[in-house]
């Protein structure tokens, strides 16, 4: 049985607040803008206050976490945090061998290969992550009327770092898995589902006003395989939010999605995030009516010439005039060695369009 949550009382003002406006599908005078990885390497005062402290030392640690996801809020005025942890955060909650490494990613120590391996990954329970319930209530009382997007990693993305052992180019151990046994594959997807659903709710209960589900590594898959494979599972933790609490919009997102944008709206999501290979007047298209979007400029965008960067900017704004609500966004992080005066220069550019200019 999920745990009952008595959920945090949010700030009135968070109604209004335009990333939440265009999640529920209308325009708010101001595009709203943030960045998947606003906080992190690119900025000097992160380097600095994680200077000799693992990744997944500070994800635990709730001083640590309020005053990352803050650093980007500060410099920047993006319209929402993003929650400072990391999708493997709850499989090592509940006891998986891993670790991050710096420039690599997660490293899992032993593999999942057997049935046997899924005793190694209990169930999440809240009371294990008491500290992330506190990271979100000390943030939530600092952000007060801007938005803090709690997110998880989707079971399938999960499933290829624990099957995988690490980062991979072509996901051909976690695809030899699903197809060869699909039972064993659906039975993990269904545990990653109860820990990716449990780590939203405890946000969520805490204080979070959006969740954003990351299905990063999925455009692997073919289409018919996404539905029958993976989608049931994205389903089950989409559901564990709104079952929580109906108002809180999900986003769901992953990089290389093209064929199955319409596909990962269906798994329940009320945001579906787009990468940049699809320009969003067409990804709206492919993901049909009664959901916003999120997206999409190229982070490569980032080391271009300003005239290019604002034109590109633009570009992004008016085709996502075509979708019922649009979160501006890039099409995948901010890498590492980007100057935050870029990135601010977008924000700035986004907050200061004026549509009637250019129609
Ligand atoms: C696939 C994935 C991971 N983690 C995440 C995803 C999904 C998003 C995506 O598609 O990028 C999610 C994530 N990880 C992190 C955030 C923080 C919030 C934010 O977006 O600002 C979020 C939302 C912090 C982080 N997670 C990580 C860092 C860098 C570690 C460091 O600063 O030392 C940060 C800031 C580590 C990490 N963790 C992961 C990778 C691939 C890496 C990069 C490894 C590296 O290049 O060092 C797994």
């Amino acid at each position: 049985m999920p745990t009952e949550y008595p959920v945090a009382t949010r700030d009135p003002r968070l109604h209004d607040a335009p990333l939440l406006i265009a999640a529920r599908g209308e325009h708010p005078e101001v595009t709203p803008v943030w960045f998947m990885r606003q906080a992190g390497r690119s900025l000097p005062e992160y380097r600095k206050v994680r200077e000799g402290i693992a990744m997944l030392d500070s994800c635990r640690r709730p001083d640590l976490v309020t005053e990352i996801t803050l650093q980007p809020v500060r410099r920047y005025g993006v319209d929402a945090a993003i929650f400072f942890s990391d999708i493997v955060v709850p499989l090592k909650a509940v006891g998986v061998g891993l670790d991050i490494k710096p420039g690599v990613g997660p490293v899992i120590e032993q593999p999942f290969r057997t049935r046997a391996d899924l005793d190694r990954i209990p169930e999440l329970d809240a009371g294990m992550i008491t500290d992330i319930t506190e990271s979100v209530r000390l943030l939530t009382a600092e952000l007060g009327a801007t938005p803090l997007i709690g997110f998880a990693g989707a079971p399938f993305t999960l499933a290829s770092y624990l099957v995988e052992g690490g980062p991979s180019r072509d996901l051909g151990k976690t695809k030899a898995l699903m197809y060869s046994d699909p039972q064993l594959w659906n039975d993990l997807l269904n545990r990653l589902a109860q820990i990716s659903g449990e780590f939203l709710r405890v946000q969520v209960a805490a204080g979070a006003s959006a969740v954003q589900l990351f299905d990063s590594w999925v455009g692997a898959l073919p289409l018919a395989d996404y539905t029958r494979f993976v989608r049931p599972a994205s389903s089950k933790v989409l559901a564990a939010v709104r079952d929580l609490d109906p108002t809180v919009p999900r986003i769901h997102f992953g990089v290389q999605t093209g064929e199955l944008l319409h596909a990962m709206g269906e798994a329940g999501a009320d945001v579906v995030g787009v990468d940049f290979r699809v320009p969003l007047d067409e990804a709206v298209t492919r993901i049909g009516p009664g959901r916003a979007v999120q997206g999409n400029l190229d982070p490569a965008l980032l080391f271009a010439p300003r005239d290019v960067l604002r034109r590109r900017v633009g570009e992004t704004l008016t085709a996502g005039r075509f979708a019922s609500g649009h979160i501006f966004n890039l099409g995948h992080g901010v890498p590492p060695d980007t100057d935050p005066d870029q990135v601010k220069y977008v924000v700035d550019a986004v907050h200061g369009w004026k549509f009637a200019d250019y129609q």
